[in-house]
């Protein structure tokens, strides 16, 4: 796997009265400042354009993600929100821009640089993506054997470790993925992301086809995750319960870029049709109805 990583997720943007052009800073209510006064800054982009063929996807986005937040990424259907999310892995080419991550410029780091970066997140991408050939236990010391050199009983160990970490049963470790229910998929898929015990996670729609009662189990991990371990999360999402009761932030793609950040009420209030809707339609004010019942 490719180049790069970051830890918590702070979105610089382009809204109204927050400043001009690139580099201009949305602020939501996140975390920490460091000694400048400015947010702890895990990954920075400026001006990142990224496309296939003539079409570009993401054109002079910039972004921020700061530490320890839990940084949530909406947008409508093909904005671009897993384009961007591989982006920042590495696994997607960009045709401008930069980024830092960990206070590293992946494009100028050198291969032990960028390793050491690769080393401090996890992802969890959209469906697992398992190895069907792999037990759990195997997929979860995948990225061990990647990056570090350990005797087998302590990966054994160290992957039990992350299994049960996961709220999985131990006897899951050897099962294979056409064992396993979807959320037990998605919590194997975690668990191997946390394998390296990462500054920062990148989860592309954890909750997508998990019932309402498997979503929320799982929203209440990543909160436990953040709030345990202290980690970064950057999480590509459509479901409104997980922005409403994890997310510190919300980063709104639109328009090939980032169109607003902040907090749910700065979020939720920006003039955009797919932002009204989405955070204002039927399904939004039942969910937030139910939130308030809690
Ligand atoms: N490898 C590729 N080659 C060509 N076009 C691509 C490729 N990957 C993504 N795209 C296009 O980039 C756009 C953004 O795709 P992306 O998967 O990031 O959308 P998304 O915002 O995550 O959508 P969804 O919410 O539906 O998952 C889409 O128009 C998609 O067709």
């Amino acid at each position: 796997m490719a180049a790069t990583n970051g830890s918590a997720f702070s979105v610089s943007d382009n809204a109204p009265g927050s400043g001009s052009g690139a580099g201009a800073g949305v602020t939501g209510t996140g975390p920490v400042a460091n000694g400048a006064g400015e947010r702890d800054a895990v990954i920075r982009g400026r001006g990142i354009t990224v496309g296939f063929g003539r079409t570009n996807i993401l054109e002079n986005l910039d972004l921020d993600v700061y530490r320890g937040e839990v940084l949530g990424v909406v947008g409508g259907s093909g904005t671009g929100k897993s384009v961007l999310l591989r982006t920042l892995v590495g696994l997607q080419p960009r045709r401008g821009g930069t980024i830092d991550m960990f206070g590293t410029d992946i494009d100028s780091a050198s291969a032990a640089e960028r390793n050491a970066v690769e080393r401090r997140w996890g992802i969890l991408f959209q469906g697992g993506a398992l190895f069907s050939s792999l037990t759990v236990k195997q997929n979860v010391q995948v990225p061990m054997r990647e990056h570090l050199r350990l005797e087998s009983s302590l990966m054994d160990e160290l992957a039990e470790l992350k299994i049960a970490m996961v709220g999985l049963a131990a006897d899951a470790g050897d099962k294979y993925p056409s064992e396993l229910s979807g959320g037990m998929i998605k919590r194997a898929a975690l668990a191997r992301a946390l394998a390296l015990d990462p500054d920062l996670v990148f989860l592309d729609e954890p909750t997508s086809g998990l019932d309402p009662i498997g979503a929320a189990d799982f929203d209440d991990l990543i909160s436990k995750l953040r709030d345990t371990l202290g980690l970064t999360v950057f999480m590509v999402t459509h479901d409104l319960d997980s922005l409403f009761s994890i997310c510190d932030r919300i980063a709104a793609l639109g328009k090939k870029r980032i169109l607003v950040a902040g907090d749910l009420e700065t979020v939720m209030n920006y003039p955009d049709p797919w932002i009204e809707e989405y955070f204002h339609g039927k399904r939004a004010r039942a969910t937030a109805a139910g939130m308030s019942q809690q």
